[in-house]
């Protein structure tokens, strides 16, 4: 039998019954891995050995695992302070947290697991050390020195598990191949196998002397590693953005779009929020240092004015508090979209609009927060509005529940809430399918006629505001907002996440 000169090396080096890895066979043969990987899937084609494939775990420390490895355990640091300091009585938790020179999040972190290690007990703002408990013998310090020489098969799986879920180790999987001759393979090692000069590639040469004739070709091996390859691919967060259009869509809802960077008046003022109210400060929106907004549209602006100072209606209450146009003029980046919404109803985006109407937009929302877990300085909205001659809170409700349940989500709550421009007003619920949680999903409400009447509207108008990114968190089980949006997403998922929402 004649094989390229690959596969004899590899079916003289296989054995019968001895399985052998495929990179063991590369050391030994000093080939590449990837071209005996392909010599010996080609075996297997002609039955001559079979490749097993396995999987094998590798374990190495995070940045911060090999910190706690180097520094100590927080819990161990904190236990050692307490029992320096406690000389067999309850100490106080600021004292030794001082004392142990733990900061920030470590601390947190320090308390939490000195609890569950049984290396003390803290009760009402003390701490009381275990005088025998032995740091000394802490499993997970153990595991870490383990993991660090190389040793990470001695570490138990709950330690393992335990450390993962501390952050402290990355664990990862690769597939490992090994081949082992069939029968047939020991029959033709017997009989005898001899070099084929196998070509790969087909040149001029070849072709003139007329020698590709009798060369033997190397076959296409199409199951074959090849580099992964980067390609440009979709934001995961944007994929769930177009999902949720289609479904709006669905729905019968038409997209509305308009500038980020606003004037107040249709950010605040249209929406009956006042002058003087605290998310308008500084402390909450971004206000830009550019020329305020020309002329407010006539008819609009007169109505907003008298109904934030006498408010609209026949015994309307206003805000009676001052009202200026230089302030409904600053351009601000809008804090919300139902910027948006204040212009379509005011007519001035699609001109006037008979009911019934369904809108939406998914837009970013740009608000001074403090950046944790569940919130960022920029989120997108899924803003909404039906314009019908008689609405309620029931359509309010069906609107969400058939809304999220192409999402899978049909465990909705609604709590009772205040905007300045819906009456009555709900906040949206759901559950984190990972942690449990009952995490705020959106704002609602139906619109008041404070709002609706100066924008020329006489019907209802019932509206939202959904957050993007925390309705992706309960879709995809993310634990913080950071991992969906922004510059600190991994790399590897927006490379990898095949996106099924
Ligand atoms: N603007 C609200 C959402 C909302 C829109 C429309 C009606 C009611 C609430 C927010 O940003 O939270």
């Amino acid at each position: 039998m004649k094989l390229p000169e690959t596969q004899v090396a590899v079916v003289e080096a296989a054995s019968a019954t001895e399985v052998r890895t495929v990179e063991s066979l590369a050391d030994e043969l000093d080939h590449k891995p990837a071209s005996i990987t392909r010599a010996a899937f080609e075996l297997e084609d002609e039955g001559l050995l079979d490749v097993i494939e396995s999987t094998d775990e590798s374990v190495s420390l995070t940045d911060e695992g090999r910190t706690y490895l180097e520094d100590g355990l927080p819990e161990i640091r904190l236990y050692e302070a307490a029992l320096e300091a406690a000389d067999g009585d309850p100490v106080e938790m600021g004292e030794v947290i001082g004392a142990s020179g733990l900061e920030g999040g470590a601390v947190d972190i320090a308390l939490s697991n000195l609890a569950r290690k049984g290396y003390g007990e803290i009760d009402s703002g003390e701490i009381s050390p275990d005088p025998d408990a032995d740091p000394d013998a802490d499993e997970e310090v153990t595991a870490l020195e383990a993991i660090e020489s190389g040793d990470a098969d001695l570490v138990a799986e709950d330690t393992l598990d335990q450390l993962e879920r501390r952050g402290l180790i990355e664990r990862s999987e690769r597939t490992v191949r090994s081949v082992q001759l069939t029968d047939e393979g020991v029959t033709a090692l017997m009989e005898g196998i001899e070099v084929a000069e196998a070509v790969d590639r087909l040149t001029s040469e070849l072709l003139t002397s007329g020698e590709w004739r009798d060369v033997e070709f190397s076959e296409y091996n199409v199951a074959a590693d090849a580099p992964d390859i980067d390609g440009g691919k979709h934001h995961p967060l944007r994929s769930m953005a177009e999902r949720v259009k289609d479904v709006l869509v669905g729905m019968g809802f038409e997209e509305m779009q308009g500038p980020h960077a606003d004037a107040e008046f249709w950010i605040n003022d249209c929406l009956f929020m006042p002058q003087d109210h605290p998310a308008r400060t500084h402390w909450d929106q971004f206000a830009l240092d550019v020329p305020p907004m020309g002329a407010l549209p006539d008819g609009v602006r007169e109505r907003v004015e008298g109904a934030h100072r006498e408010g609209v209606g026949e015994d309307g209450q206003g805000y009676h508090s001052p009202w200026g146009e230089e302030m409904a003029r600053q351009i601000d980046l809008r804090g919300h979209t139902t910027s948006l919404s204040a212009r379509y109803l005011s007519g001035i985006a699609e001109g006037d609009l008979e009911p019934p109407q369904r809108y939406f937009s998914i837009e970013k929302a740009y608000r001074n927060d403090e950046i944790d877990a569940t919130h960022l300085l920029e989120f997108f909205q899924i803003e909404g509005w039906v314009m019908a001659e008689d609405l309620s809170v029931r359509d309010l409700m069906g609107t969400f529940t058939e809304f999220y349940e192409q999402f899978g989500i049909t465990d909705l709550q609604f709590k009772p809430t205040y905007n300045p421009y819906t009456e009555p007003s709900f906040e949206l619920f759901g559950e984190h399918p990972v942690t449990g949680e009952v995490v705020e999903i959106g704002n609602s409400g139906i619109f008041r006629p404070e709002m609706l009447e100066p924008l020329g509207v006489d019907c209802d108008v019932m509206a939202w505001g959904l957050a993007l990114e925390r309705l992706m968190m309960l879709v995809t089980g993310a634990e913080d907002i950071r991992d969906v949006h922004g510059t600190l997403v991994d790399l590897d998922y927006l490379r990898t996440e095949e996106v099924r929402y």
